[in-house]
């Protein structure tokens, strides 16, 4: 079944003649957890706030859990569309306590045996008496979410979830929000400006550009499949090249040579193209059929991220984006053999 579902939905807000939201179509399954991952501006919020009722549609048509909520002749407001809403700043309610937090606006004679539930969900059983100021930051995203999660709601929608939060809760908050969401068997939808987060939380991203959906796909799909230029370059780092489809070879002729690439058999060969190399894709190796000059490293832990240049030979040079193993010691002005290989190569 499809939670949620978009059909040809536009939106121009008033004043403005460029659409914030232009034709989308979109489909998400229930249990599924999506990302609209995209720049300031290219029309996150007003899909997510078209979804929960708080904009109206010009054109197109949204169902939820396979009822139609709005289209040019009918309306349901906000609060009839079984939406559970997780604001940026979680808007917790300062003078209540986290139990009437959660239950705030939850009616049913069952109030006190779900807020239990939900509380527990998140792990915040034990703090059911405390006030929004005496949690931390993951604590009081926990409060919103379990509020969000009590009515048994048909879609929760996160706006930016974790972008109040420091660095590393903000990576072991991606993890809980994934497992409460699982458990829960909540459909959501996050909006996002951050690739990682969406990497990280998502079953499918969907990635958006002046209110255009560019590409929407599994997190693997989206960063080893990019479908265009723009993708390439907000998912993730990564080196954009000119090549020639090589005949009959799952190959691309670039500046600085033939490299492999798996998803040229459906391109005609000879075809100009651009081919996206992500940086993990170059390896070193001294029996490498190319060689390059370091011209910059960054030590992350993970990898050493290097900025190298390959001598082209009539005066011109290519700059690459490359990862060592973190063991490696790599200098600036070395000379490094590399090799690419396929697995991050992809025509776009
Ligand atoms: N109430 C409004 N009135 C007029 N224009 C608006 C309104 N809200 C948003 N816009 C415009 O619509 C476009 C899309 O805005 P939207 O907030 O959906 O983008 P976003 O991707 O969520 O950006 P951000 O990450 O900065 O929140 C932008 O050009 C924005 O200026």
């Amino acid at each position: 079944m499809n939670a949620i579902q978009l059909k040809s939905v536009s939106k121009t807000y008033l004043g403005t003649n460029k659409p914030a939201v232009n034709d989308i179509n979109l489909s998400v399954k229930q249990g599924d957890i999506i990302t609209l991952l995209g720049p300031s501006g290219c029309g996150k919020s007003t899909t997510l706030r078209l979804i929960a009722g708080f904009e109206r549609t010009d054109s197109g048509s949204i169902s939820l859990a396979e009822n139609l909520v709005s289209d040019k002749s009918k309306w349901v407001p906000p609060e009839n569309r079984g939406v559970g809403m997780v604001f940026q700043d979680f808007a917790l309610f300062p003078h209540l306590d986290v139990f009437n937090n959660v239950g705030f606006g939850y009616k049913s004679k069952d109030r006190t045996k779900r807020v239990k539930e939900v509380l527990e969900l998140v792990g915040l059983s034990e703090l059911a008496k405390r006030y929004p100021h005496e949690l931390s930051g993951g604590q009081q995203q926990r409060v919103a979410l379990a509020r969000a999660l009590a009515r048994r709601p048909v879609v929760v929608l996160l706006d930016e979830p974790f972008s109040s939060l420091d660095a590393d809760l903000r990576v072991q908050m991606r993890l809980e929000v994934k497992r409460i969401i699982k458990e829960a068997g909540a459909t959501a939808v996050l909006v996002s400006h951050d690739q990682k987060d969406a990497l990280a939380i998502s079953d499918r991203i969907v990635v958006i550009k002046d209110g255009v959906i560019q590409q929407n796909g599994t997190p693997r799909e989206i960063y080893q499949n990019p479908a265009n230029k723009f993708v390439a370059n907000f998912v993730g780092e990564t080196n954009i090249l000119k090549g020639v489809v090589v005949e009959g070879e799952a190959c691309v002729a670039t500046s600085f040579g033939t490299i492999p690439c798996r998803n040229t058999p459906n391109i005609k060969a000879k075809e100009q193209v651009y081919v996206s190399i992500r940086p993990g894709s170059i390896k070193k190796d001294e029996n490498g059929p190319f060689e390059g000059r370091v011209l910059d490293t960054i030590y992350t832990g993970q990898n050493i991220d290097a900025k190298i240049e390959v001598d082209l030979g009539n005066g011109t040079k290519q700059s690459l984006l490359m990862h060592f193993h973190p063991d490696e010691i790599v200098n600036d002005g070395d000379i490094v053999r590399f090799r690419v290989l396929p697995d991050f190569v992809a025509v776009v």
